[in-house]
C-alpha cells in the first residue's frame, strides 16, 4: 500500500543527509584548515625540536580530530539553511505532485518541512535522518489527520438506531464496502441492516442481496424506481422495531455533478436525518477521487470518506489530500475485496509506516 510514494519520501531524506553531510565535510575541512593555520603560527617562534612532536601528532591524528570536534562545537555545528533544501524540496514537491497529492496539499506539506527544517542544527543525539524524518512526520500528520474523530465513539454515543448513509459515483466499491461495514460492526458488537437506497440501477437489488446474504444481514430494499429515501426510512424502522444499532444505506452511484444528487440526498436528510453522510471513493483515482470528494462534499456535506482499493495503490495521494480538501476526515480504507478487508484509518500509524525504513 503507497509504496511509491514511500519510497519518494525516502529519496528526500537522502537528499537532505547527502547536502548536510557535504556541508559537514566543508565544515570539517574549514576547521581543519584553520586548525593547521593556528598550530602554524604556535610552531613558528619555537625551536626546530618542536617540529617532530606536531608531526607525531597529525601522525596519530589525536590532534586534529579533536581540534575538528572543537570547531564543530564552537560553530555550532551544521545549521540546515534555505539553500541547502532548495533542490531537495524540489524534488519532494515533484514527488508528491506525481503521487496525486493534490497541489495546495504538497504546498502545506514543503512550506511545514522547510518551516521545520531550516535554523535546524544537527545535534549529538540526531542524525539527519531523523531530523528529516520529525519534520516530514509532523507535516504529512497535519494535512492528513483534519477533522479526524473515531468513527466508533461516533456511533457508540448516537441515537439507535444510526443512521449512516454512503454515496459516490458508481463502480468505487460502494456496497463492497456497506457490506465490509456491517462486518466491521458486527465484530465490535453492533447489529445492522442494509437499505437499498440505489433504485436507480437495474440489477442494484441482487447486487447487494448478495452481499447481505453473504455477511447474514437482512437487506430492506424496494422496487427500482422507487424512492431512496422511503427505502432507508423502512430501513430505520425495521431497525427500530427489532432492536437494531445500525441502518446502512446505500444510494445510487450518481455523478457529482448531477442535480439529482443534492436534491436525492437532501430528501433523504429530511427524512431520516442520518447519523453520517460518507463519501466512497476509490484510492486509486487519485487526483480525480480528490476532485470528486470535493465537489460531493460541496454538493452535500459529507462527514468523511472511505477510501477503497488502498491495497492496489501505490501513489498514497488521495489518502494524503481528501481530508485537507474537504475539511472532513478519510474514516477507512478498503484493502482487498475480502469482507474483512476494511481498515479504520489511523493518520499516525500511516505516516510512520509511510516513514518507515
Ligand atoms: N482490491 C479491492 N477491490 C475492491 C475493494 N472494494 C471493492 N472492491 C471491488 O471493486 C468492485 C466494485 O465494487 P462494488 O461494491 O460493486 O462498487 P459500487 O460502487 O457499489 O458499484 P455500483 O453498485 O455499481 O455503484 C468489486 O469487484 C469489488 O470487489 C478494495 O478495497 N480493494
Amino acid at each position: 500500500m503507497f509504496d511509491g510514494l514511500k519510497e519518494k519520501l525516502g529519496s528526500f531524506r537522502e537528499d537532505v543527509e547527502e547536502e548536510v553531510e557535504e556541508k559537514e565535510a566543508d565544515a570539517d575541512a574549514a576547521a581543519d584548515a584553520e586548525a593547521a593555520e593556528s598550530a602554524d603560527d604556535e610552531a613558528e617562534p619555537s625551536t626546530p625540536a618542536a617540529a617532530p612532536e606536531r608531526e607525531s601528532s597529525d601522525e596519530d591524528g589525536e590532534k586534529p580530530g579533536r581540534l575538528r570536534q572543537a570547531a564543530a562545537m564552537a560553530t555550532g555545528r551544521v545549521i540546515i539553511e534555505e539553500d541547502d533544501l532548495e533542490e531537495p524540496l524540489w524534488s519532494l514537491e515533484m514527488a508528491l505532485l506525481e503521487s496525486d497529492v493534490e497541489m495546495s496539499v504538497a504546498e502545506e506539506i514543503l512550506d511545514s518541512v522547510r518551516e521545520k527544517l531550516i535554523g535546524e542544527s544537527r545535534k549529538q543525539v540526531d542524525t539527519t535522518a531523523e531530523l528529516v524524518e520529525d519534520a516530514l512526520h509532523d507535516a504529512l500528520v497535519e494535512v492528513i489527520s483534519v477533522g479526524q474523530f473515531d468513527f466508533e465513539q461516533r456511533v457508540a454515543e448516537a441515537e439507535k438506531p444510526v443512521t449512516v448513509v454512503f454515496t459516490g459515483v458508481n463502480g468505487v466499491g460502494k456496497t463492497t464496502s456497506i457490506a465490509k461495514m456491517s462486518e466491521w460492526l458486527g465484530e465490535r458488537g453492533y447489529s445492522s441492516v442494509l437499505a437499498n437506497g440505489d433504485t436507480y440501477r437495474a440489477g442494484a437489488n441482487e447486487q447487494i442481496q448478495k452481499h447481505a446474504e453473504n455477511v447474514g444481514r437482512k437487506l430492506i430494499s424496494h422496487e427500482q424506481g422507487g424512492d431512496p429515501a422511503a427505502v432507508i426510512y423502512d430501513g430505520v424502522e425495521y431497525a427500530e422495531a427489532n432492536d437494531v444499532d445500525v441502518v446502512l444505506g446505500d444510494t445510487a452511484g450518481r455523478l457529482h455533478t448531477s442535480n439529482d444528487l443534492m436534491t436525492q440526498l437532501e430528501k433523504i436528510h429530511r427524512v431520516v436525518d442520518p447519523e453520517m453522510t460518507l463519501f466512497v471513493d476509490e484510492a486509486v483515482a487519485g487526483q480525480d477521487a480528490v476532485e470528486r470528494a470535493k465537489e460531493f462534499n460541496d454538493a452535500a456535506e459529507i462527514d468523511g470518506t472511505v477510501l477503497t482499493k488502498a491495497d492496489a495503490d501505490s501513489s498514497g495521494g488521495a489518502a494524503i489530500s481528501i481530508a485537507h480538501v474537504t475539511g472532513k476526515p478519510v474514516l477507512f480504507l478498503g484493502t482487498g475485496q475480502g469482507y474483512e478487508d476494511l481498515q479504520e484509518f489511523d493518520p499516525e500509524e500511516l505516516v510512520e509506516d509511510l516513514l518507515s525504513e
